[in-house]
């Protein structure tokens, strides 16, 4: 089950409501989106990098707040005390708030287009939005039919890392696609290992997580292959001489990769102790989208 209304301080519900350390998936698209512009073009645009990181940190806001929002209609967030709709009893109050993130978010990246003078990138931004609300809003909620990581994989990988990439470039790269596959497969992970404690109450709200369809014993199966794929597509990527060789720095997080295995798959069905792999799952794809950005600038 998940956490109860009356066993943790408030400070402590408000800030795993707020979720600091997942705007991080904002951060690394764009840094990684643009390490491998600057590697190609050899040129930076400090204002475009850091409005598109402002867009992308109030996105991330927009889907939190509004998570929360179509969650506490569904009523699969009963039980959910760090719900920022069950923290302030307001619903249109996070409603409204979250549709200012978006407006910001999407302001951002229409700025962006008018300095490039070229539509692409806020087309690409909104596609991702869209998509973004059929995850979870009314009345797609596709995340209920366990879509959720496909959907997630498009939106932070091909989707926002190209977009990254081309308000830096104004062009489209193969590497940077290729780039954007390891970003998504790491961000997507994280999405998968959220939903291992909750298999409970998802189950019995009729959401259809990965974890619920699987099992958690075969999704704790599944969890190596999914780490191994970071690896493996780095490492082809090198011997085609996509990336460059310094992006093998990704293996040093093999350790943590290794870590967030074996803690789920000796704590899978148990809730209280599998819930912080989805953490563990956000160190590891903070660290690798930081190494991997780092093996296309050091060369420099
Ligand atoms: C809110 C998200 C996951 C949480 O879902 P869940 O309902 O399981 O959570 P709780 O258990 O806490 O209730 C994130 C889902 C991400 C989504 C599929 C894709 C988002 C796309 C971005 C908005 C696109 C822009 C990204 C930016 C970096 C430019
Ligand atoms: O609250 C969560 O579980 C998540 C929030 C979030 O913004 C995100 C973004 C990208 C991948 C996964 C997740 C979450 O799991």
């Amino acid at each position: 089950m998940t956490t109860s209304f009356i066993e943790q301080p408030n400070s402590k519900l408000w800030m795993a409501a707020i979720k600091p350390p997942m705007y991080s998936v904002a951060i690394i698209p764009v840094w990684v989106g643009t390490a491998v512009a600057f590697a190609e073009t050899k040129m930076f645009h400090v204002g475009i990098f850091s409005t598109f990181l402002i867009s992308a940190i109030s996105l991330i806001a927009w889907m939190n707040c509004s998570n929360d929002v179509f969650d506490s209609e569904t009523g699969i967030d009963i039980n959910k005390a760090h719900s920022l709709v069950n923290l302030t009893g307001n619903k249109s109050l996070i409603f409204w708030i979250s549709n200012l993130f978006l407006g910001l978010g999407i302001l951002g990246t229409l700025a962006i287009a008018l300095w490039q003078q070229d539509l692409t990138v806020i087309g690409l931004i909104l596609l991702g939005c869209g998509l973004a609300y059929t995850y979870q809003g009314p009345p797609f909620r596709l995340g209920y039919q366990g879509l959720g990581e496909i959907i997630c994989f498009i939106c932070f990988g091909p989707l926002v890392v190209s977009a990254v990439y081309y308000s830096q470039a104004g062009a489209w790269s193969m590497t940077s696609l290729a780039a954007s596959i390891i970003v998504g497969i790491a961000t997507s992970l994280i999405l998968f290992c959220s939903h291992f404690h909750q298999a409970v109450d998802d189950l019995a709200a009729g959401k259809r997580s990965p974890i619920v369809r699987l099992g958690t014993k075969a999704g704790a199966q599944l969890l190596p292959w999914f780490c191994g794929s970071i690896y493996a597509l780095t490492g082809i990527f090198v011997v085609l001489q996509i990336f460059p060789v310094w992006t093998l720095l990704v293996l040093v997080t093999l350790p943590l990769a290794w870590k967030l295995c074996t803690h789920v798959h000796q704590n899978h069905d148990q809730p209280e102790k599998v819930s912080n792999c989805k953490f563990i799952a956000v160190t590891l794809h903070f660290w690798s989208g930081l190494l991997l950005g780092l093996g296309f600038v050091l060369p420099f």
